[in-house]
């Protein structure tokens, strides 16, 4: 299953595994005089699909699972009853006003923030039972970002890389790689209390990926990074979800989102309203409009008239 959805949810909830499992259907067997002439199919075990079509059609292996996650921060409720499937190979935006639990819910399937209860499986392995083991296969870009930041951008990239356990030649070629991709190079020697705050976004991202692992958890990477390093963050996510990689990502750039992601969740006040292909989810309305509805719908200014008469 894409999503779950509390049962009085008003809005309609988009199950992916719905096209999924037609997708998926095998055929029925022959039966009666016709199915002794046929010799048994013999199946060969097929390896996992991977690419944008299987991603679209539910046939790529689950690489993220979540399953009844919750969490309240004291009387508050952050994350009510959250359920996802991203697949393997998929580009996977989650969505949701300010406060809607985004952050909440890419911290616990981080294992950076223990849930109340729940389960969060990535590339299969339960991420608070085998915390170790799963954060090999992830990168995480952590939202309000807490970097070493006295370190250079090269010793931030080099000490990312051997806490990981690359040797250190490797840390060295791939940080040259990563600063040239993020337009990086001049910067790399200034420490990163210094840098801007996209350039600091970049070096975090980059620190996220140098280990390669299999699964990149981004809490809005595109926050402050300017349209060109956008456009060639992309680039690079799409190349690496090309390759197999899975990306899950929060953001609040819903052209981004409805260009770049092949799936897309909707969460509102911690729980989520829809999950699905992009196109699943937006109907025939953009996805801007179908989020603002599930949102609550757009909300007139009232009582700001006394910003309307200038103070001088
Ligand atoms: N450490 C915390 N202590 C107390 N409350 C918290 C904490 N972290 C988050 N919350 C609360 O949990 C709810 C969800 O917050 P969260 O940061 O997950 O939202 P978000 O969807 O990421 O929002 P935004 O788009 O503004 O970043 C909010 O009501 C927030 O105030």
């Amino acid at each position: 299953m894409a999503a779950g959805a509390p049962a009085n949810a008003t809005a309609p909830v988009v199950m992916a595994s719905d096209t999924a499992s037609h997708a998926t259907a095998v055929p029925e067997p022959v039966i009666g005089a016709t199915a002794q002439r046929i010799p048994p199919v013999v199946r060969k075990p097929q390896a996992p699909r991977t690419g944008a079509s299987a991603v679209i059609a539910g046939l790529a292996p689950v690489e993220i699972a979540v399953s009844g996650l919750n969490k309240r921060f004291g009387q508050n409720v952050a994350v009510a009853d959250v359920n996802l499937e991203v697949r393997a190979g998929s580009f996977y935006g989650i969505v949701g006003p300010n406060g809607a639990g985004k952050t909440t819910t890419l911290s616990m399937i981080t294992g950076l923030l223990r849930p109340d209860s729940g389960s969060i499986q990535v590339h299969g392995i339960d991420v608070w039972a085998d915390p170790i083991a799963a954060k090999r296969t992830i990168g995480v870009l952590p939202d309000r970002l807490r970097l070493f930041d006295r370190l250079t951008g090269a010793q931030l990239l080099y000490y990312s890389g051997v806490l990981r356990g690359l040797e250190s030649e490797t840390v060295r070629a791939r940080s040259a790689d990563l600063a040239a991709a993020f337009g990086l190079e001049d910067a790399l020697n200034r420490l990163v209390a210094d840098y801007s705050a996209g350039m600091t976004k970049k070096i975090a991202l980059a620190c996220a990926m140098i280990h390669s692992p299999r699964v990149l958890v981004l809490d809005e990477p595109f926050e402050s990074v300017d349209p060109v390093s956008a456009v060639n963050v992309t680039e690079i996510l799409q190349r690496y979800v090309a390759a197999g990689g899975t990306v899950i990502l929060s953001s609040h750039g819903m052209d981004l989102i409805q260009r770049v992601c092949d799936h897309v969740a909707i969460i509102v006040q911690g729980s989520v309203l829809a999950a699905g292909t992009i196109d699943e989810v937006r109907g025939n309305v953009s996805l801007e409009e179908r989020f603002v509805d599930l949102a609550g719908g757009r909300k007139v200014a009232e009582g700001l008239e006394w910003l309307h008469n200038f103070s001088d």
